[in-house]
């Protein structure tokens, strides 16, 4: 059984954890997050998760820090046909830029939101009338995405966070009713790998992280 098979048997009955049917993976959460890696769009295939699977993705993926309970964030699962729908737009709005296109970018463009199972697109809804800074709400939005990636990999789904040129498009915002002044932070594509993704170079702690004793005060003059 893969990790996100659905049990046989009544809750907490089958080996490992489960929640309702849903098994959960039987890795630590520390380990999923120290090794959880995106695996291309491309690579994602079927199946993806089912409403139950999704909507525990989805109640993680919510569950992030939001400084002053603003919830600047707005999830869109979009169905097959909105999928479908979202594909002739790229390829419009491919062509108007690209006319020249040849058949098989055309045929890339219109496939391009059905690549994987599920598409999860998150955008923002931040409110700039509130005190608290528009960074930090953007932040948020990311943290939503990465909860997203994060809750999918413990399910054993794999997962891409992408944003690509779809996500800078105003027709595309338009098309999924997403304000010109707000931004579609990421599409998200859930399902399974293909085959499992080679390890991808990370850097050494020391290159990132620093212990100072004290502060390591630049001087203004020197900057
Ligand atoms: C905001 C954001 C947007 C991204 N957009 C793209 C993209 O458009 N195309 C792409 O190839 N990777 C994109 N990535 C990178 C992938 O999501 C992923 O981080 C990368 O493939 C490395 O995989 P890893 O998660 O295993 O480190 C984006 C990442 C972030 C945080």
């Amino acid at each position: 059984m893969s990790a996100h098979d659905i049990a046989e048997d009544p809750p907490g009955t089958a080996d490992g954890l489960t929640r309702g049917r849903i098994v959960i993976t039987e890795q630590p959460a520390i380990d999923v997050l120290r090794t959880r890696r995106s695996v291309v769009a491309n690579m994602i295939g079927a199946p993806g998760p089912d409403q139950d699977q999704l909507e525990l993705i989805l109640s993680a993926g919510i569950r992030v820090p939001d400084h002053g309970k603003i919830g600047p964030w707005r999830l869109q699962v979009l169905g097959k046909t909105a999928q479908a729908m979202l594909g002739e737009i790229l390829v419009s709005e491919f062509l108007a830029k690209f006319p020249d296109a040849n058949e098989k970018q055309v045929a890339f463009e219109r496939n391009r939101p059905q690549r994987a199972p599920s598409l999860i697109v998150v955008s923002s809804r931040l409110n700039r009338q509130h005190k608290v800074p528009e960074v930090e709400q953007l932040l948020s939005c990311g943290a939503v995405c990465t909860n997203l990636l994060n809750a999918s990999a413990c399910l054993g789904f794999a997962a891409q966070w992408l944003t690509e040129w779809p996500a800078y498009n105003e027709t595309v915002k338009a098309a999924l009713g997403v304000p010109a002044d707000q931004h579609i932070v990421g599409l998200i594509y859930i399902g399974t790998a293909a085959e499992a993704p080679g390890e991808r170079g990370r850097p050494d702690l020391e290159a990132v992280v620093d212990y100072p004793d004290v502060l390591p005060v630049v001087d203004a003059g020197q900057t």
